[in-house]
């Protein structure tokens, strides 16, 4: 016994199968409802039968209730897509960016349908993913609030598990690539679900996405190499992170482009770093520390607010420091004060 849901642009319809799944975290018939609400939103003739008419009386236990829901949402939608065939209104509505709310919603969907057996997940994890859209979600678009990638950038989330971060940025920024890797076996194995899943729900209600990619290895294998130079902005989310792993890292670092920035969770370097004649081996060099702020929601397990740190590579920096050695001003603008290291 199947329930379809006819896709709002004409593409393929989704299927679901009764009876319907409904564990910790995830209720089939809840989806099912909510979907139906996203397949009108974007269609204003039936916001007002949506309420009076299609989700009428509604009894999530009992099948038929719940075949009759979706033959009227059928009927409904192939009125619509009858009357709007070949129209400017069609077009209209076709291919747009997804709003931040419909993309929370298709990653969560994307995420219930993709990770069948989200215990074989490791738990621990710093945003375990299944409560992404609760908490990432909102953290990561604070992120791109403040980065504001454009359509040039090619974006890279370096340990990228199921694969979340890379598809929220696909479905919310111009970014010409966003690139996910993830070398453990059973996050790399769900990348691939979410994948194909992301992409028929995007198709199924008709919104435009970036290419991505969510690649199976780990990233310091001189394969990725490339996935460092030409990436412009990079996250990483190194919080557990030990100091090999850090160390390692910007030494991949030192190769980035001019003006690529890493948004992280541990700083590269400290935020006082002043180049000096005993750390000019050190990152801190070559690139530009700031805090981001964190916004209210964003308190960690400690309960206590945490921070993110943006840095943007400037090799000016390093520049300006050999230009001002070089005229002999550098005892004036840099007192003896305490220097800082990086390492
Ligand atoms: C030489 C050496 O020491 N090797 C051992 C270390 C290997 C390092 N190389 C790795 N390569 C590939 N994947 C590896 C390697 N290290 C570990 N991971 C994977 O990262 C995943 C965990 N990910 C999170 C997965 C979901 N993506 C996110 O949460 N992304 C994200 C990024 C930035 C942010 C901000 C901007 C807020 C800071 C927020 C979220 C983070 C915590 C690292 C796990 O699935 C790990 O398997």
């Amino acid at each position: 016994m199947e329930l379809r849901l006819n896709s709002p642009v004409g593409n393929l319809p989704a299927v679901y199968y009764w009876p319907l799944c409904k564990k910790k975290g995830y209720d089939e018939a809840k989806e099912i409802i909510e979907t139906i609400v996203w397949g009108c939103s974007d269609i204003p003739d039936l916001s007002v039968p949506l309420k009076k008419n299609i989700l009428h009386d509604v009894d999530v236990t009992s099948y038929e209730s719940m075949k009759a829901l979706t033959k009227r949402y059928n009927k409904a939608i192939n009125n619509v897509l009858l009357l709007e065939k070949g129209t400017q209104k069609f077009c209209d509505r076709l291919n747009r960016v997804a709003s931040k709310e419909l993309l929370r919603h298709i990653i969560q969907q994307t995420y219930s349908a993709a990770v069948t057996d989200a215990e074989e997940l490791n738990k621990y994890q710093a945003f375990s993913p299944d409560v992404y859209g609760e908490t990432s979600f909102d953290l990561i678009t604070q992120m791109l609030d403040v980065i504001k990638p454009g359509k040039d950038d090619v974006f890279v989330d370096l340990g990228s598990g199921v694969g979340q971060v890379v598809l929220q940025l696909a479905g919310a920024s111009p970014c010409k690539r966003c690139v996910g890797i993830e070398r453990a076996d059973v996050p790399a194995k769900y990348a691939k679900a979410m994948e194909s899943k992301f992409k028929f729900w995007m198709q199924w209600y008709g919104k435009r996405y970036g290419y991505f990619e969510l690649i199976k290895g780990d990233f310091f294998h001189d394969a990725f190499r490339d996935k460092f130079t030409e990436a412009t902005v990079i996250f990483v989310n190194n919080f557990a992170f030990g100091p090999a792993v850090d160390h390692k890292l910007k030494e991949r670092f030192a190769e980035l482009k001019q003006g690529t920035k890493i948004v992280s969770s541990k700083s590269f370097c400290p935020l006082n770093f002043r180049i000096s004649d005993r750390n000019l081996s050190d990152i801190g060099t070559i690139m530009i520390v700031s805090e981001i702020a964190p916004v209210k929601s964003s308190v960690s397990w400690t309960g206590k607010p945490v921070s993110y740190y943006l840095h943007v590579i400037d090799r000016t920096k390093l520049e300006k420091y050999f230009q001002a050695k070089k005229n002999g001003s550098l005892h004036s603008l840099f007192a003896e004060d305490a220097e800082t290291s990086c390492d």
